[in-house]
């Protein structure tokens, strides 16, 4: 089948990759030329275990193209994917001009019947903006083109985006089309192979469905983390109770990490967007308001534990911080903990050298030359003349450090952990203040 796969980013070209992967003919189409340009170029925009092999692949085979050209892309497929982003409004609603446009250009351009499938995360309601769009500009041509809009949100997670494409628990379709429903079950007739995974429902609610999920995964972590802070001061174990809660299969031992919160593109985004619909509606989410807070609250857990340790005023100091990315297997920092993290030491008047295998790149496009930030070759290079060190980000290569030569070479033999990486009791026998959530 010919597809089209409008935006580039994680979700956008995951999608295209891994529909020509099963044998499409795949257009991504990107607004930003530098992207397509990269990509055009053999190379991919941001870092996804195995999506370059991928794509390489795949554009070897002639089987995936990328386009700048609006034309170009909505000519191509019969079925066109929108992956663009709804970043947060000032509101914290969902922005939803970059869908909308893309609806509109599809509506501007289009000669023959299409499916317009939203894949973004949207409010509830969207779809109908979708068809509204599109309606317009075929009016504005005098045109009465029949389409059909889909709402068929996406799972995956960054860093292991491939896997989840490829073996998705669930394939969430939101139509009322028949025809648009027959070619969506085509689309995905190759990832449905084992057992049927496709759930079939309105589109209202698909789309609530994709909140619904992400809203569930961001609450089992807020309460794991307000329940790590308690078991802090009651000399508990949050690691031991993960085990004993996680082993109920009605509760189950995933996502239930306490850490130094939830980051990234989606689970604060996507909280704070149901919140404000609820609003919309006039019901008022408690427990998500909750959620959200006590998130906001947690990305400072690591500040606070150090000022606990070092006094409110770091002046002079130099932190060492592992890991910048919101999660592993990433370079995305968006909503990351260790912004929070380094901007609340540079408050208090401390510097910060910083190491993440991919996301250093990310960091310096954000900070620029911020001078009371630089960054070391490798994890224990960052240490050298350090005060302490901080990990934010539990990348495989922390796991393991040479405990001897990082004693060395910390002014303080201390480490904050964010990401309950160590046994506690090994750190007091190798003589390391060890400072985690919720551990003893
Ligand atoms: N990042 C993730 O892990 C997941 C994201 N989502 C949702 O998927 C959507 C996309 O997220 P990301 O891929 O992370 O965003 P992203 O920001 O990485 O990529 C979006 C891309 O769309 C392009 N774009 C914007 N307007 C366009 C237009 N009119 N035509 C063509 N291209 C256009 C941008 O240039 C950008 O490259 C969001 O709604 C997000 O909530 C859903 C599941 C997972
Ligand atoms: O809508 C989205 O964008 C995606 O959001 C999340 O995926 P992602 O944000 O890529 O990464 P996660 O692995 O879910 O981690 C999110 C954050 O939660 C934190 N986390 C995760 C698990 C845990 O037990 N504890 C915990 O603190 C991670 O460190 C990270 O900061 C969801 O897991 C995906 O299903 C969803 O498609």
């Amino acid at each position: 089948m010919r597809i089209t796969v409008i935006g580039t980013g994680y979700v956008g070209l995951v999608t295209g990759t891994c529909l020509a992967e099963v044998g499409n003919d795949v257009l991504c189409l990107d607004l930003d030329a530098s992207k397509i340009e990269i990509l055009n170029n053999g190379d991919i925009p941001i870092h996804e275990p195995g999506l370059l092999e991928m794509v390489r692949r795949n554009v070897a085979a002639g089987r995936l193209q990328f386009t700048t050209s609006i034309e170009e892309s909505v000519a191509f497929g019969i079925v066109q994917f929108i992956a663009v982003g709804t970043p947060p409004d000032e509101d914290g609603s969902a922005d939803l001009k970059y869908v909308t446009a893309a609806a509109r250009n599809i509506g501007r351009h289009m000669t023959e019947y299409k499916v317009v499938v939203d894949k973004s995360t949207v409010p509830v309601g969207t779809a109908d903006k979708v068809r509204q769009a599109v309606i317009e500009e075929l009016q504005k041509r005098d045109e009465s083109i029949p389409f059909a809009v889909v709402s068929n949100p996406e799972f995956l997670k960054e860093g292991d985006a491939l896997n989840d494409f490829m073996r998705p628990d669930r394939i969430v379709i939101g139509a009322e089309d028949a025809r648009a429903i027959e070619l969506m079950r085509n689309v995905y007739a190759q990832f449905n192979r084992n057992h049927d995974r496709i759930v079939v429902m309105d589109m209202r609610s698909a789309e609530l469905t994709k909140y619904a999920a992400n809203a569930m995964l961001a609450t089992r972590i807020s309460f794991m983390n307000e329940l790590a802070n308690l078991a802090d001061k009651l000399g508990a174990d949050i690691e031991q109770v993960r085990l004993g809660i996680g082993s109920d299969p009605r509760i189950g031992f995933d996502f239930l990490y306490a850490g130094c919160g939830y980051g990234g593109s989606c689970f604060p985004k996507d909280v704070n967007a149901l919140i404000n619909t609820a609003r919309e509606n006039e019901i008022d989410l408690k427990v998500l308001t909750a959620v959200d807070q006590a998130n906001e609250k947690q990305k400072h857990v690591l500040l606070d534990k150090i000022v606990a340790r070092f006094g409110a005023d770091l002046k002079g100091m130099n932190f060492a911080v592992w890991g910048l990315a919101f999660k592993p297997n990433t370079d995305d920092m968006r909503a990351a903990t260790s912004r929070v993290l380094m901007e609340g030491l540079w408050a208090r008047g401390a510097t910060v050298t910083a190491y993440d295998p991919v996301a250093m790149a990310e960091s310096k496009r954000i900070y620029g030359d911020e001078p009371r930030l630089s960054y070391a070759e490798s994890s224990m290079d960052a240490l050298d003349g350090a005060d302490a060190l901080a990990i934010v980000t539990e990348w495989k290569e922390f796991r393991v450090p040479n405990f001897d030569a990082l004693k060395a070479a910390l002014k303080t033999p201390a480490i904050f952990d964010g990401r309950n990486l160590y046994s506690p009791e090994f750190m007091r026998e190798q003589g390391i203040e060890y400072y985690a959530i919720g551990r003893r």
